[in-house]
């Protein structure tokens, strides 16, 4: 009875997400600043601020989306074919970093993951992570905050749809 709770979401979280995420993450997302940081699994102490969080997780910090903006819409919206989830673009773009870079706004907002070029503008508002923690990656390469914040997550499947080119080097 009084044994502690099994922390059953350090055991299913992902090596290495834990520690990494809430340190890197600290601040961002509106959510309870990075208390405890790397020293906190995934889904350790409840003893945070908890703000933000529907997870129950002590360091996870899902925003409250907006009506319409659920996981479902998106996969809706997604598969609509609609011209401006790529940007009105009709063919794929080679980028370099320079012109990734120019794209940083919210209305033209491109990212980069893996060599794949994303326009996140139509995706900012269903991330369940927040629009805040998204344009952290505006007009620059995400691939590395994407995976320490939830490697588990499927980008390409997600937004495939938003998939404006790939990158190139600098000319
Ligand atoms: C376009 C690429 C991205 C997609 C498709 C995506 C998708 C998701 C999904 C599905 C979740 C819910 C995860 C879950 O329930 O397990 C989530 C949460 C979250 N995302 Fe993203 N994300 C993306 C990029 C990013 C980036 C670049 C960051 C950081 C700068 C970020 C930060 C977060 C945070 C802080 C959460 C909430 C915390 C959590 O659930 O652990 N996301 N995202």
């Amino acid at each position: 009875m009084l044994a502690a709770p099994p922390r059953t979401s350090a055991l299913t979280a992902p090596p290495g997400v834990g520690g990494a995420s809430g340190a890197r993450l600290g601040g961002g997302g509106g959510g309870g600043a990075g208390a405890g940081n790397s020293s906190l699994a995934v889904g350790g102490a409840s003893s945070g601020s908890g703000s933000g969080s529907e997870t129950g997780g002590g360091i996870r910090r899902k925003v409250a989306l907006a009506p319409g903006c659920s996981a479902l819409d998106w996969a809706r919206e997604k598969s609509s074919g609609k011209p401006e989830l790529r940007a009105g673009l009709t063919s794929y773009l080679r980028i370099t970093p320079s012109e990734l870079a120019k794209h940083k706004s919210r209305q033209d907002c491109w990212t980069c993951f893996n060599g794949k070029v994303y326009n996140l503008s139509p995706y900012l508002r269903f991330h369940p992570g927040g629009e805040k923690e998204l344009m952290r990656v505006a007009g620059r390469d995400g691939t590395r905050l994407f995976m320490l914040t939830h490697s588990w997550v499927n980008i390409d499947a997600m937004i495939d749809a938003t998939m404006i080119g790939m990158m190139v080097p600098e000319h």
